[in-house]
């Protein structure tokens, strides 16, 4: 009777042990979340998933039935409804098979927040929220910058970047909050340069890699 419970137990932990690990990465638009997951991603063994780039995607698919809507809602800053947001990153994390995720831009409001913790709590471990925390002077500049570089976004425009911002306070920031509340909150100061802005990533991610 012993060797089968001894081996449930341990066939549990490898399970635990197993489920992928995901950093979620917040902070408003222009924040630097898209660079400096690439950067962690160049230094430390992660897969990063964009939420927005995943729905600008799935925009541009011919014949997807959400096309439409995604458009609407990115140019007008709204929050896409969790089900087609998280549907795509749960595809995406299923078919890489990889163990650690950086997910970028998302959970970015309560719906987000409930539709998340309800297909994926059982199945992923979301270890905490790398917040970059930068000014909304700074982060207009950027995106201004990233669409006059030819970003080819509909959003990188004043009037967008408006509404955007609106979102973001009114209903990211609560998120960024709640996880706060649970301890679990890595705040970087965004509004530097990027070499001393990964400087404090390093001091985050190193001790986690070797711990975890
Ligand atoms: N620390 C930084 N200093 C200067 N420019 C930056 C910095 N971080 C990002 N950028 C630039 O600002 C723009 C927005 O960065 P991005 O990583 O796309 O932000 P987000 O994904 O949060 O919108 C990009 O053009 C990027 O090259
Ligand atoms: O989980 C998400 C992520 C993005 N978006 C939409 O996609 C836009 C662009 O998001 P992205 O993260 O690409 O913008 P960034 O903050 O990186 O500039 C947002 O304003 C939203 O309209 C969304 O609805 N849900
Ligand atoms: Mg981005």
């Amino acid at each position: 009777m012993l060797i089968p419970l001894v081996q449930g137990i341990r066939k549990f932990a490898m399970s635990a042990a197993q489920k992928p690990q995901i950093v979620f990465v917040l902070g408003a638009p222009g924040s630097g979340k898209g660079t400096i997951c690439k950067n962690i991603v160049e230094n430390y063994k992660f897969i990063h998933l964009s939420a927005g780039d995943l729905l600008r995607e799935e925009q541009n698919t011919e014949g997807s039935e959400h096309g439409d809507m995604i458009k609407e809602y990115i140019k007008l800053g709204k929050i896409v409804p969790v089900e087609i947001t998280c549907g795509l990153l749960k595809k995406a994390i299923e078919k890489s098979g990889a163990s650690r995720f950086l997910v970028d831009g998302f959970p970015r409001n309560q719906n987000n927040l409930d539709g998340w913790e309800k297909v994926m709590s059982q199945c992923v471990d979301v270890k905490f929220v790398l917040f970059l925390d930068c000014s909304e002077e700074v982060c207009t500049e950027r995106c201004l910058n990233r669409g006059a570089q030819g970003s080819g976004r509909t959003d990188d425009n004043l009037d967008s970047l408006k509404k955007r911002f609106n979102t973001y306070s009114n209903e990211t920031m609560p998120i960024i909050k709640y996880y706060e509340g649970k301890g679990m909150v890595e705040r970087v100061d965004s509004n530097r340069t990027l070499p001393e802005i990964f400087e404090d990533i390093k001091k985050i991610f190193t001790p986690f890699i070797s711990q975890s």
